[in-house]
C-alpha cells in the first residue's frame, strides 16, 4: 500500500459529496489519484459528473472542472462501482437527533458500504467529526461485517476536518493535520496519504485523541462566542457599545475576544459540543450553558425588534418584516442551524408577515428592494459582504417604517432618520 499511494496508483473511494467530501475528492483527484465519489443524492452525482459544484465556494469550480477534465475525478450512486478500492474516505454529516444526542445513523450506514465493498488492505479513513470512541466502535463494526482484523487485515484512522468555509482549499493545504489510527500503522497509512497535498504539519496520535481534538477545538470557538455574547448583553444594561469595549479590551497582549451576534450556526459549532459531552457520566455545566446563550440570541434579536416596534406604537400583527441573510455566515449558501431561521420560527407567528432575502440562497426575494417595498422592519441576520455597503438612506425611502435591526455589526453608523438597534451596541 505504501508503494501505491507513494505512485500514486492507489484508488481512493470518498463516501458522502457534500462541503467536506467533495473538495477532498478534488484535492485527491488533482494530486494524481483516481477517485471515485459515492454520494446517495443523485442531482449531487448529475452535478458533479457534469463539472459542476452544488457547494459555494472560493476556487471550487476550476478545481472540480481540472480533476473532472484529467479524468481522475467521478461520481457514482451505484455502490457496486466503489468495490475493491485501496482507500475509503468517509466524510458523511453527522448531525443530533431531536434530544440533541448524536445522530450517526449516516456515518453507520457508510462504514457498512465500506465494509460490503473493501477488499484486505484497505484504509479506511473517517473525517466526519465523531464522539470520542466512535473510531474503535466502527472498526469493531468493520470486523464484525468482513472478518477482517482491524490493524492486520485493514487499517483505520480518524483524520478529522479543520477547514473554514470560503477558505477551504487554502486551508486543505496549509492547514496541519491530527491523524489518529487505530495502531501505527494506520497512522503512518494515512499520514503519507495526506502528504499527496499537505504542505501544513501532520500529526499523529490516538483516534480517541484525534477525535477529541476536533471537538475541543469547535466547543472552545463556540464558548468563547458565548461569552462575548454574554458581554453583549451586559454591555446593553450599562449602556456600552461592546464592539468598542471589545475593540479596547483586545488590545491587551492576552486577550482575544470573539464576536457578538444572532446566534451561531452551521453544521458544526451547534452540534460539536453536544458530541463532545455525549458519551461523559457527567459535565461542569459549562459548554452547556455557552451553547444554551448561543442558541438563544435570536431571542435577543426578537426582544430589539418587538421594542422598536413598541416605539412607533406599531402593534407586531401589523408589521412587515424583511430578514436580512439566511445562511449561517457570509457569502455561504449553508442554513444548517441557521440563526435567521431560529429568528424567523420565533417571529412568524407574531408579524403580519415575514419577507427573506438572500443571494446565496434559493427561495427568497430576488430583489432587496421589492423585499423592503412598504415594510417596517429589515433586520440583518448574516454578515455578507454585500450588505455591509447598502445605502441605508436610498433603501429607507422604499420603507413604511423605518426601522433597522443590525443582528451581525455590519452597519457602522447608524443610518439618519431610522430607529436603529443592533446587537451589542448598547440600546434596548
Ligand atoms: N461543513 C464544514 O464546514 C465542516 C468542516 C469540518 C468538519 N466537518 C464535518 O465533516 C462531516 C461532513 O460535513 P459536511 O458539511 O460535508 O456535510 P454535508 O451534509 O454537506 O455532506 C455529507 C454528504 O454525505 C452524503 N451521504 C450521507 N450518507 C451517505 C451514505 N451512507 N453514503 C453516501 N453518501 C452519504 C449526503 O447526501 C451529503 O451529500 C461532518 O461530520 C462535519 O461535522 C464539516
Ligand atoms: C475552531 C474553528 O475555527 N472551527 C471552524 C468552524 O467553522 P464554521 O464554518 O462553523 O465558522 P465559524 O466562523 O466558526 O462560525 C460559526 C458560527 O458562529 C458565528 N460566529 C463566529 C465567530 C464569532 O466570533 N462570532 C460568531 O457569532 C458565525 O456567524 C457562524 O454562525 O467549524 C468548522 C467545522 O468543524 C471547522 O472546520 C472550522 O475550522
Amino acid at each position: 500500500m505504501r508503494e501505491k499511494i507513494m505512485d500514486r496508483s492507489a484508488e481512493i473511494a470518498v463516501i458522502g459529496l457534500g462541503y467536506i467530501g467533495l473538495p477532498t475528492a478534488i484535492m485527491f483527484a488533482n494530486a494524481g489519484f483516481n477517485v471515485i465519489g459515492y454520494e446517495i443524492r443523485e442531482e449531487v452525482v448529475k452535478k458533479v459528473n457534469s463539472g459542476n459544484s452544488h457547494i459555494i465556494e472560493p476556487e471550487i469550480e476550476e478545481m472540480l472542472k481540472r480533476a473532472i477534465e484529467n479524468g481522475n475525478l467521478r461520481a457514482t450512486s451505484d455502490k457496486k462501482e466503489i468495490a475493491g478500492k485501496d482507500v475509503y474516505i468517509i466524510c458523511v454529516q453527522t448531525p443530533l437527533k431531536e434530544d440533541k444526542t448524536p445522530d450517526l445513523s449516516y456515518l453507520e450506514s457508510a462504514v457498512r458500504t465500506t465494509a460490503e465493498s473493501m477488499k484486505k488492505g484497505s484504509l479506511v479513513i473517517i473525517e466526519s467529526t465523531v464522539p470520542p470512541m466512535t473510531t474503535l466502535k466502527m472498526a469493531k463494526l468493520i470486523e464484525d461485517l468482513t472478518g477482517f482484523k482491524a490493524g492486520e487485515d485493514f487499517y483505520m484512522a480518524h483524520a478529522p476536518e479543520r477547514v473554514m468555509p470560503g477558505r477551504i482549499f487554502k486551508e486543505l493545504v496549509y492547514n496541519s493535520r491530527i491523524i489518529g489510527g487505530i495502531n501505527e500503522k494506520s497512522s503512518e497509512l494515512a499520514e503519507l496519504l495526506y502528504r499527496a497535498f499537505v504542505k501544513g504539519q501532520i500529526f499523529k496520535t490516538s483516534s480517541t485523541t484525534s477525535e477529541m481534538v476536533k471537538l475541543m477545538e469547535n466547543t472552545f470557538r463556540d464558548v468563547n462566542i458565548a461569552l462575548a455574547n454574554e458581554f453583549a448583553f451586559l454591555a446593553h444594561h450599562y449602556g456600552v457599545n461592546v464592539f468598542e469595549a471589545i475593540e479596547l479590551a483586545n488590545t491587551h497582549p492576552r486577550v482575544k475576544i470573539h464576536v457578538p451576534g444572532i446566534g451561531v450556526g452551521g453544521h458544526c459549532l451547534p452540534k460539536d459540543p453536544y458530541l463532545l459531552l455525549s458519551s461523559a457520566k457527567e459535565d461542569f455545566g459549562l459548554i452547556k450553558k455557552a451553547r444554551e446563550i448561543n442558541e438563544d440570541m435570536p431571542l435577543f434579536a426578537k426582544d430589539l425588534l418587538m421594542n422598536s416596534l413598541k416605539l412607533i406604537n406599531l402593534p407586531p400583527e401589523e408589521a412587515v418584516v424583511v430578514v436580512l441573510g439566511l445562511s449561517y455566515k457570509g457569502n455561504s449558501d449553508d442554513t444548517r442551524n441557521s440563526p435567521s431561521l431560529k429568528f424567523i420560527e420565533e417571529i412568524k407567528e407574531m408579524v403580519a408577515e415575514v419577507r427573506t432575502y438572500d443571494p446565496y440562497v434559493e427561495g427568497t426575494h430576488g430583489s432587496l428592494e421589492e423585499a423592503l417595498k412598504g415594510a417596517d422592519a429589515a433586520v440583518i441576520a448574516t454578515d455578507h459582504s454585500e450588505f455591509k455597503s447598502l445605502d441605508w438612506q436610498a433603501l429607507g425611502g422604499l420603507m413604511r417604517n423605518k426601522i433597522l435591526i443590525d443582528g451581525r455589526h455590519v452597519v457602522k453608523e447608524p443610518p439618519k432618520g431610522f430607529i436603529f438597534k443592533g446587537i451589542g451596541r448598547g440600546e434596548c
